[in-house]
């Protein structure tokens, strides 16, 4: 049973207070976390901001600077943290991290096996997700980025709910005192094949395992081995399509056309099925109008979703 400390952390109904983690939000491409110390000055192209006028406010409030310049102060999420944790290795993002979590079918309770560790992208979010009373367990063998992950787990407030082990997977399988135990299992390694064995010993009947996989041959070896044991083997690649929402002046003949490389923006106000796409109903107003982000990200990897066979 976990420390009820642990349900508390992960909620942030609360105010910030000295020695809590911070994202400090500027605009959607510049966030940085922060630990709030008293004594500690924040300084950037808005001014300098003292940490000691954050504690007491809410997470999600808006702050300013000595000459008046301002931002958020936004709680630590999962989502959050994703865009701001260092990068010590190839990271999962959202589009991802979602689809995982929503395949792998976890709710609180539920345990968790990794592998690798990685950046502890992946890992942040499944602990949200079995949270209180579940547990992840995740393991890398390169010992400083177990450590680096066992730290930034702390400082998120997840230590209760993640424990970090340093072992080789590949090589030598999951620990033998965690046979079947997990509800799902995930593989973020070079060859998971070789760790698909030792996830099917560890896993619930009926448990689920994910394997992300950057290349089409990783998915190939790996759903051979799995058709030993698994079934349900399916491969999906998330592709995201990101789109900018921006406030533009349009003279009438650009509103009846609509603008090239956008959407024609639609002429009715707040349409619920239409809710990305509207102008308001004035020519020469402000319209709101949706593309396609130019910076969209492509290919990730294949993430390949196979449940344990249940033995009768
Ligand atoms: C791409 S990273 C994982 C990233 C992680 N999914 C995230 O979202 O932050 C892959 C990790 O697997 C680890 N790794 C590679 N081979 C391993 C093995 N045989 N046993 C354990 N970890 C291994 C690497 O050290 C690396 O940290």
């Amino acid at each position: 049973m976990l420390p009820i400390d642990s349900t508390k952390k992960l909620s942030f109904n609360r105010n910030i207070s000295d020695g809590d983690l911070v994202i400090v939000y500027e605009k959607h491409d510049a966030m940085k976390a922060v630990k709030v110390c008293e004594k500690s000055v924040l300084e950037n192209r808005f001014g300098v901001f003292k940490h000691s006028d954050w504690i007491g406010k809410p997470f999600g409030c808006k702050v300013s600077s000595h000459k008046g310049g301002f931002v958020y102060l936004l709680a630590p999420t999962p989502e959050l943290w994703t865009l701001v944790l260092s990068h010590r290795t190839q990271i999962l993002y959202i589009a991802d991290i979602s689809f995982v979590v929503m395949y792998l079918e976890l709710i609180p309770g539920c345990v968790v096996l990794e592998s690798g560790t990685g950046s502890g992208s992946l890992s942040t979010s499944l602990a949200r997700a079995i949270a209180p009373t579940g547990h992840v367990y995740t393991f890398d063998f390169h010992e400083q980025r177990a450590a680096a992950a066992r730290e930034d787990f702390e400082k998120t407030g997840l230590s209760d709910l993640v424990t970090v082990g340093v072992r080789d997977i590949q090589g030598e399988g999951f620990p033998k005192d965690l046979v079947g135990v997990a509800d799902a299992v995930f593989l973020d390694l070079p060859q998971p094949w070789l760790a698909i064995p030792s996830a099917g010993e560890m896993l619930k009947p009926d448990g689920v395992l994910c394997s992300f996989s950057p290349c089409i041959e990783q998915v190939q070896r790996s759903s051979e081995t799995l058709t030993s044991k698994f079934t349900d083997i399916r491969t999906f690649e998330v592709l995201l399509r990101t789109y900018e929402v921006r406030e533009v002046k349009m003279d009438q003949s650009q509103s009846e056309e609509g603008t090239p490389g956008s959407h024609r923006p639609c002429k009715r106000k707040h349409r619920a099925s239409d809710a990305s796409l509207w102008q308001q109903d004035n020519s020469g107003s402000p319209v709101v109008m949706a593309r396609p982000s130019s910076e969209a990200r492509g290919h990730t990897g294949y993430l390949t979703f196979a449940r344990l066979k249940c033995v009768a």
